[in-house]
């Protein structure tokens, strides 16, 4: 297999996340001239707004109630209803037994854009990737916008049109070259409002687009910034010099602009390749319902399957992951669910403004695999990591007591750094990034972290999306090699952590096992292959290498093995409807290619067989 064809899984983030505009920009923009006078042409500033909101109140009863649909959400299966409580607002029930890898809804997102750094390889209309040798067509007069032919351009044009001059005045203003590009954010709130223009105030769009929840009266102060600055960049967008000119998109105020950034931060989801690679942001108000969970039992995906035309692409499903019976609640993950519980509580609060009461919140386990080490005792069992808080902690195996130990905390918290360090270097200085993720790994195992465990799970990921991406200009034996070991590491820890059929799941299967089928650089001595290993996670009756990864046919008995899990994880995460999606499509040819090439071999060793009897038979006689 050649190494073109390898896609990486670039994150394993549940999909649905709200994209803050990126540090930098935020800096050059607040020092930039740019600035300042569209706040002051609205009327009240918007830290005026924000500053004098007050935090929402409610008495939680936690009774949900049916919601009728008023003719909205129209694209919601007879399966599925939405119910009220007033603890998490509407949500969305399961009428039936549902079974895992059951479909729940497909639907083509209202709005999308691709971030600025997937414009140029993904089309705006339909989100397929380029494909050499047909090229992407990039639109002339904005030039920032690419199609896969002029039908894709067409589909679009009812919004593109809008948008079309707002990015060519946003260039030419532009204080810097790379700033010649509004933020993703800014550009779909831009798309929301042209539609909802275009569409008329009182359409089925807009008054689904205005019931979104909101939170514009409890921002908490970390989503201040963020805010204001997409505020700012949007009045600048649409070009609008006075409030008069926010009505035609329904806005009155700028209390009400605050109102639509809030909306959009709350409800919207991350689009994805079929690999879960991310490519931009999307909206789709009624998948928006579904509310959040730490044990989700449904995931959103974009499977992209052979069988849907590019006018309903990007078509975004949502995909039962666990059986859910009738009256159960259908819950998403919002956000990366492999990460510690204080880490996850945070990131709900601040980004959509609730405490999470799930049952991995609420009831965590006695050893989470978040925050685990191995016994220092080496008695083989685990114990969870001390903290200040809690720093005399038992093993769960030989039941010692074990105090807090210094090494172990040191070690986190360096982890941490480091990984902040590494991720945030990671398209700007690939090297720096490489040596960090590389010095730290083997830091943090060596103080008895689990490979599950935060910070080294998050470092292990990184570590390997930069090892896969220096394979895209160079493949060498040993990144290869190193790229295979870090992706078992990363395995072992993920099977950990998600549960089986979990789409992330299947996809990192799916990298391991095209990893290790991609054809060696060079020829290797044979002889390496001497003793057991497997791919990751469970136990296999592979006789393979004391050194890891072996070579040879054993390597491939090794990637078929990684691809059949793939395969049987994919049919669930991206729905049994679905064929585990494009990339199980992918999985499917290359287990054949390998089983192809796996009997060929045996063939040959038995022919060798065979010829020698016969040459010893001929010998004899
Ligand atoms: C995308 S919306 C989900 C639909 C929302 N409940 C509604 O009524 O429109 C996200 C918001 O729903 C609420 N929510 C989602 N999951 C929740 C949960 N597990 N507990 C409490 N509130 C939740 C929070 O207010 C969150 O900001």
């Amino acid at each position: 297999m050649s190494f073109a064809s390898l896609h990486a899984a670039r994150k394993s983030k549940e999909i649905k996340s709200f994209v803050r505009p990126n540090a930098a920009e935020v800096d050059d923009y607040s020092r930039s001239e740019h600035l300042d006078t569209p706040t002051e042409r609205v009327g009240s500033t918007f830290e005026e707004t924000m500053a004098s909101t007050a935090p929402a109140t409610g008495i939680a009863q936690n009774v949900a109630k049916y919601v009728a649909l008023n003719g909205l959400h129209s694209s919601l299966p007879s399966t599925l209803e939405i119910r009220e409580d007033d603890n998490s607002g509407r949500g969305m029930y399961a009428k039936h037994l549902i079974s895992t890898g059951s479909i729940l809804v497909s639907l083509r997102p209202t709005i999308f854009t691709l971030s600025t750094g997937s414009l140029h390889s993904h089309c705006s209309s339909c989100a397929a990737p380029s494909q050499p040798p047909a090229e992407l067509k990039r639109c002339t007069r904005c030039k920032v916008i690419w199609y896969c032919n002029a039908n894709c351009q067409n589909n679009d044009w009812a919004l593109h049109k809008f948008e079309c001059s707002a990015l060519q005045k946003w260039a030419k203003e532009a204080p810097s070259r790379g700033l010649a590009i509004p933020s993703d954010a800014v550009r779909c709130i831009g798309r929301m409002l042209w539609m909802a223009q275009k569409e008329g105030l009182d359409s089925i769009f807009t008054r689904e687009l205005s019931m979104m929840q909101s939170h514009k009266t409890s921002l908490p102060p970390t989503s201040f910034e963020s805010h204001t600055f997409i505020a700012h960049s949007l009045v600048r967008y649409l070009g609008v010099s006075s409030p008069v000119e926010l009505q035609v998109y329904g806005l009155s105020s700028a209390g009400d602009l605050v109102d639509l950034i809030s909306r959009f931060t709350t409800n919207t989801f991350t689009l994805t390749t079929p690999s879960l690679s991310p490519i931009g942001v999307c909206v789709s108000p009624t998948l928006a319902l579904a509310n959040h969970s730490c044990n989700p039992n449904a995931v959103f995906v974009f499977p992209r399957t052979p069988n849907t035309p590019a006018s309903q692409e990007p078509q975004m499903q949502l995909v039962a992951i666990k059986d859910i019976q009738p009256d159960e609640e259908i819950f998403v993950s919002y956000i990366d669910t492999t990460m510690p519980r204080e880490l996850r509580r945070k990131e709900l609060k601040e980004t959509y403004n609730f405490d999470c009461a799930c049952t991995l919140c609420a009831n965590p386990p006695k050893v989470d695999p978040r925050q685990s080490m191995t016994c220092p005792k080496a008695c083989g069992g685990v114990c969870p990591i001390p903290t200040q808080d809690d720093d005399i902690v038992r093993c769960t195996t030989c039941k010692s007591i074990l105090q807090s130990n210094d090494a172990i905390l040191d070690a986190v918290r360096l982890g941490q750094e480091a990984l902040d360090k590494a991720a945030s270097l990671r398209f700007s200085d690939l090297a720096k990034a490489k040596q960090l993720t590389t010095n730290m790994i083997p830091i943090m195992s060596s103080s008895g972290l689990t490979p599950s465990s935060h910070p080294l799970f998050a470092m292990t990921r990184l570590h390997q999306e930069i090892l896969v991406d220096s394979l895209s200009s160079e493949i060498t034996q040993d990144v290869l090699d190193e790229a295979i070991r870090t992706a078992t590491k990363y395995n072992a820890g993920l099977t950990t952590l998600l549960s089986y059929g979990h789409p992330v799941r299947g996809i990192a299967f799916a990298e391991l096992g095209k990893l290790l089928a991609v054809d060696e650089p060079s020829p290797r001595d044979l002889d390496r292959n001497q003793s057991t290993s497997t791919v990751g996670g469970g136990s296999s009756s592979l006789s393979t290498s004391t050194v890891y990864p072996p070579c040879g046919p054993a390597r491939l008995t090794l990637a078929l093995e990684a691809l059949i899990r793939a395969r049987d994880e994919l049919m669930i995460g991206f729905g049994k409807g679905n064929g585990g999606g494009s990339i199980g499509k992918e999985v499917r040819e290359v287990i054949a290619r390998i089983e192809g090439e796996l009997g060929a071999w045996k063939m040959g060793v038995n022919n060798v067989i065979e010829d020698t009897r016969a040459g010893r038979g001929r010998g004899r006689n």
